[in-house]
């Protein structure tokens, strides 16, 4: 903001601030989404709301670095169905990079994009914890740490202890995975309010998840 100081008569001094940059806090969802489910959408909004973020952006990955038996479907799929699951969702965006760019989608590599674009986000990376157990074998984690926040949401039946610096958010611990909506999928169970119901009608639509 500039200020600048009014002159009196007898005041002659002009005082002039240098305009300051506001920042904007930025969450991230970074995830396989194969599909994505209620678990994600709860954790991105309770992040978002009690950490008072601008937006959090959905990144699917290309390949997920350390699982690559679990690209069992398309990554176009995987975005197709955030995209429905998040449409009309104020503060929430898909954002494309880690698929535009293939191959293993290092975290680190896509924070030094999103900052490279983007100087004055602040970017607050959203994981369950059993992703925070695993950060240590992360790709350039100790670059990674000082470039993000890391934000920690509980996951039933996993306790977990970090040397990383984490912001714990606390919210309902949702016992659900995309493993478990795969397999009722393909057992031919129901999926209704585990996923949204658009997500729900692609997979039926495509057939996804039905040979596993
Ligand atoms: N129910 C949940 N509670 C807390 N965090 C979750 C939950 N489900 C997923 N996450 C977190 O969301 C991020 C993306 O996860 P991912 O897309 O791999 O989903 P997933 O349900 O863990 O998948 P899968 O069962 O295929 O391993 C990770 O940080 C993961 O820890
Ligand atoms: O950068 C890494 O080394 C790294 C290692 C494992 C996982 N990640 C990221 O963590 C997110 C969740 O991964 P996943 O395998 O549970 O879907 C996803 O965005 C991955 O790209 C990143």
């Amino acid at each position: 903001m500039k200020q600048t100081e009014i002159k009196t008569p007898v005041q002659t001094k002009v005082q002039m601030q240098t305009p300051k940059l506001s920042r904007h806090p930025v969450g991230i969802m970074g995830g396989t989404f194969n599909p994505i489910h209620l678990g994600h959408l709860i954790m991105a909004d309770q992040v978002m709301s009690q950490l008072k973020l601008e937006k959090v952006l959905f990144i699917p990955d290309a390949q997920p670095p350390h699982q690559d038996e679990k690209l069992t479907i398309d990554a176009k799929d995987r975005a197709e169905m955030v995209e429905l699951a998040i449409q009309g969702h104020l503060g929430f965006e898909l954002d494309l990079l880690e698929i535009a760019r293939g191959g293993k989608s290092y975290t680190y590599d896509t924070i030094v994009d999103l900052k490279k674009h983007h100087p004055l986000s602040d970017y607050y990376l959203i994981l369950g914890a059993d992703m925070i157990a695993y950060l240590p074998t992360w790709h350039k984690i100790d670059e990674l740490a000082q470039l993000v926040t890391f934000v920690g949401v509980k996951r039933p039946g996993i306790k977990v202890e970090t040397k990383y610096p984490v912001i714990w958010v606390d919210t309902p611990e949702i016992a659900l995975s995309s493993t478990k909506i795969r397999d009722l999928v393909a057992r031919h169970c129901s999926i209704n309010y585990l996923v949204p119901q658009k997500v729900q009608q692609y997979i039926r639509e495509k057939g996804l998840y039905l040979g596993k």
